[in-house]
């Protein structure tokens, strides 16, 4: 899929995410803005607390926004049915597994759910996608493999193709690196670099690895208290809003390296 081809994907307009508690609502974060492209991949980063989970938990409709506007593909999410939302949105959790006693192949073949029937008849189609996805993600080896026999690194590769089956134009993933060493945090956002280039599907992650985030993501939006940024990875360390991201009294970030560092 060529830069050619790029139409939006996902618009946030003004949006305000929180809580709701007796009446009252509890702001996490307000006035964000930006818009996601087909093709691209985007990561989100920001301190402990400050509301990555929130966001993307309200952009997946799981949870209702305090005000604003996501439209996905033109359309406000809150027009979607949930299965019309399932054949454009998926979202990976990886925490979540909905059982690990199944093995790789069968727990992919979920992802399919919003197009099979009601016993998950799964025809011509669903095994392309299924296969397709295998092919991506480079799980050819591990298919027979139950859930609970695999790393975390494995684990989250074929969570990736569970989304990738979903065969949507938007994935939305939960700290898709969290318990991995760098060697393979770094090889699952390079996996998930590729797939958003090949496939023109838009791939927006929340990360606590700002360095290799910045390295690999075509944008980012960066999340601090009272703010947040979104732009390529280069015109935000020009704008110094990582600097802002954490105190300044242990660590600090390095526009030259775009990373931080820890004072002496
Ligand atoms: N169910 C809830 N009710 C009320 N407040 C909540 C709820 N869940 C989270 N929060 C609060 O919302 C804020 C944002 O939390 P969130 O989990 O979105 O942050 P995060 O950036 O994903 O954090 P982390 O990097 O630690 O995962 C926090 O102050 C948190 O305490």
């Amino acid at each position: 899929m060529g830069s050619l081809h790029k139409h939006n994907v996902l618009s946030v307009t003004n949006l305000s995410i929180g809580y709701t508690h007796k009446a009252k609502d509890l702001v996490v974060a307000s006035d964000i803005n930006f818009e996601l492209m087909s093709g691209e991949l985007i990561g989100i980063v920001g301190a402990n607390g400050v509301g990555k989970s929130t966001l993307l938990r309200t952009l997946s409709k799981i949870q209702p926004s305090l005000s604003g506007d996501v439209k996905l593909k033109g359309t406000d999410i809150l027009q979607y049915k949930p299965l019309e939302l399932a054949s454009e949105l998926s979202l990976v959790l990886t925490e979540k597994i909905p059982s690990k006693n199944i093995t790789v192949q069968e727990l992919i073949a979920l992802g399919r759910q919003p197009y099979t029937n009601w016993i998950g008849t799964l025809d011509e189609t669903d095994i392309h996608k299924i296969k397709e996805a295998i092919y991506l993600v480079n799980l050819q080896d591990l298919i027979d493999k139950k859930c609970y026999e695999l790393s975390d690194g494995q684990l989250q590769k074929v969570m990736i193709a569970r989304a990738l089956a979903q065969d949507t134009s938007l994935i939305i993933l939960d700290e898709p690196t969290t318990h991995l060493d760098i060697y393979h945090k770094a090889y699952i956002l390079k996996i998930l670099k590729r797939i958003a280039s090949e496939t023109g599907k838009t791939i927006l992650f929340s990360s606590h690895e700002i360095d290799l985030t910045i390295q690999l993501c075509d944008k980012m939006l960066v999340m601090s208290k009272n703010k947040t940024s979104f732009g390529e990875p280069c015109v935000l360390i020009e704008q110094g809003s990582f600097s802002e991201l954490f105190p300044k009294d242990l660590i600090e970030f390095d526009t030259k390296t775009g990373s931080f560092r820890v004072h002496r």
